[in-house]
């Protein structure tokens, strides 16, 4: 691709491959997850999720999604216990969606996609960066959460509230005392296995921590998301939509349960 990476016919996930080789490495992600094949593990810890709403810093239109931002230069906000050892720092989080409710997600369940997906990214403080981390086999966790149509969800509104301001690609604005935490459903059971980033580089770097229960999203919310566009500001408007890599293979990985 001599243009940069995209979700489009010319620079999509089919071309990622061209200038990331990894793309077909043996631990990529998204996947399919079929639960009745996934291994139930009783030695999985629960999630612990400590966050601290002090942390938040922006928003940021980055032109593949958006993005809130943390201040991640202490242990104030982590994620311990479930798949991993030691201490990861919520770094930021962001979506994928569809342009509309049939698809979006990147995880599957049963091939069954939701209309978008949350990711939730911590990086191992045994590295000393998150750039570090990335390029380590145990240096990333993602917290995957699915949205599923249904009630307007008032925990998404304050994010929602500020994409008028980010728009268009590059754009940015301050993002205050928000707990992430409010986004997360009651239920914290999940899936986990070994896989990557979905976007290029594709670092092969992330242990994936997918939710069981979705949380709730309205249609008005969804035209939200996809009143963002992909394109920056005076260049021909493209809306931000289908910004998801489908499932990859899943070359022998084992996929364990949290929950019976
Ligand atoms: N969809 S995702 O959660 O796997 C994901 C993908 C790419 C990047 N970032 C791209 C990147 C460049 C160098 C290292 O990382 C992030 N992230 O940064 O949180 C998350
Ligand atoms: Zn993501």
């Amino acid at each position: 691709m001599s243009h940069g990476w995209g979700y489009g016919p010319s620079n999509g996930p089919d071309k990622w491959v061209q200038d990331f080789p990894v793309a077909d490495g043996p631990r990529q992600s998204p996947i399919n997850i079929v639960p009745r094949e996934a291994q139930y593990d009783s030695s999985l810890k629960a999630l612990k999720l400590k966050y601290d709403p002090s942390n938040a810093t922006g928003i940021l239109n980055n032109g593949h999604s958006f993005q809130v931002d943390f201040l991640d230069d202490t242990d104030t906000s982590t994620l311990t216990g479930g798949p991993i050892s030691g201490t990861y720092r919520l770094r930021q989080f962001h979506f994928h969606w569809g342009a509309s409710d049939d698809r979006g997600s990147e995880h599957t369940v049963n091939d069954i996609k939701f209309p978008c997906e949350l990711h939730l990214v911590h990086w191992n403080t045994k590295y000393p960066s998150f750039g570090e981390a990335a390029s380590q086999p145990d240096g990333l966790a993602v917290v995957g959460v699915f949205l599923k149509i249904g009630a307007a969800n008032p925990r998404l509104q304050k994010v929602l509230d500020a994409l008028d301001a980010i728009k268009t690609k590059g754009k940015q604005t301050t993002f205050a005392n928000f707990d992430a935490k409010t986004l997360l459903p009651s239920s914290l059971d999940y899936w986990t296995y070994d896989g990557s980033l979905t976007t290029p580089p594709l670092l092969e770097s992330v242990s994936w921590i997918v939710l069981k229960e979705p949380i709730s999203v309205s249609p008005a919310q969804m035209a939200k998301f996809r009143s963002l566009l992909f394109t920056g500001e005076g260049e021909a408007p493209c809306c931000m939509v289908d910004n998801y890599r489908p499932p990859q293979p899943l070359k022998g990985r084992r996929v364990r349960a949290s929950f019976k």
